[in-house]
């Protein structure tokens, strides 16, 4: 079994305050692994970290069992929780730039984006500028930016925020779609029932991962029905 993400006793502090407090994940191959944690628990801090766009102040990252270096970068698709999208441009051009620059080229370029535009529901939409795309049609062209080059594994920062239910079902499915293709992706969200469809997820809370496993395992390990139970069991909010 190969470990696409591996951290290590991160440690993370900004200025007086700690972020990441010797928090450890392994990722496995091909699972869909749900990060969840209130408001300032350290999430983007965490895949920030692991994805090499923040320096941990200690502790180790590899990605894919090497320290990262530009050509596991290209294995990754990243959407940050803020979307980086060119307004001026149309949808499809967004597409286009970042598809270059991960050195795709001709037919096989215009294929991919046609077929990244339909997986998030966006293939009418590819000649609009992005500056007249609602908030849902903005992070659903940010994801499908982060999917235009096949990466073998994704970090996902709260990706289906502000999308209606159908869509963020349809968005669930397409993930579910890419891990069956072997892909690995870890996703952070606030929504119960996407920590459901993980098959694992880790409650980060005050820099700590306070508990980890199936949705399954740590349901029944605390005689609860949902995850967010869990936390409030751990939080010491619910007897
Ligand atoms: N560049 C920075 N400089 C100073 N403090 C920061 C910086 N980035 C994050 N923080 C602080 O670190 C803490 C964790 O932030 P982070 O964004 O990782 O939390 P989060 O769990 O992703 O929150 P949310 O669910 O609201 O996105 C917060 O208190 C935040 O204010």
């Amino acid at each position: 079994m190969t470990y696409p993400v591996k951290g290590e006793h991160l440690y993370k502090h900004y200025k007086k305050q700690v972020v990441l407090d010797d928090v450890s994940l392994t990722l496995r191959e091909g699972e869909i692994y749900g990060l969840i944690g209130p408001s300032g628990a350290g999430k983007t801090t965490l895949v920030r970290i692991l994805l090499g766009l923040e320096k941990a102040d200690s502790g180790n990252v590899e990605l894919f069992e090497q320290t990262p270096t530009l050509d596991a970068f290209r294995s990754l698709g990243y959407m940050a929780q803020s979307d980086a999208l060119y307004n001026e441009l149309s949808a499809y051009q967004n597409l286009e730039f970042f598809a270059s620059i991960q050195g795709m080229r001709g037919k096989e370029k215009k294929q991919r984006i046609l077929d990244v535009a339909k997986s998030v529901g966006l293939e009418n939409d590819l000649k609009k500028n992005v500056a007249q795309f609602s908030g849902g049609m903005r992070r659903r062209l940010s994801l499908a930016a982060a999917l235009v080059h096949e990466p073998r594994l994704y970090l996902l920062d709260e990706p289906t925020v502000g999308l209606d239910p159908l869509i963020r079902r349809s968005i669930w499915t397409l993930f579910h779609y890419l891990k069956s293709k072997g892909a690995t992706i870890i996703v952070t969200t606030h929504v119960m029932d996407e920590v459901a469809q993980c098959d694992r997820v880790g409650l980060l809370s005050e820099g700590h991962i306070i508990a980890q496993g199936a949705p399954k395992e740590l349901t029944q390990e605390f005689g609860v029905s949902t995850v967010e139970d869990v936390f409030l069991i751990k939080e010491g909010m619910k007897p």
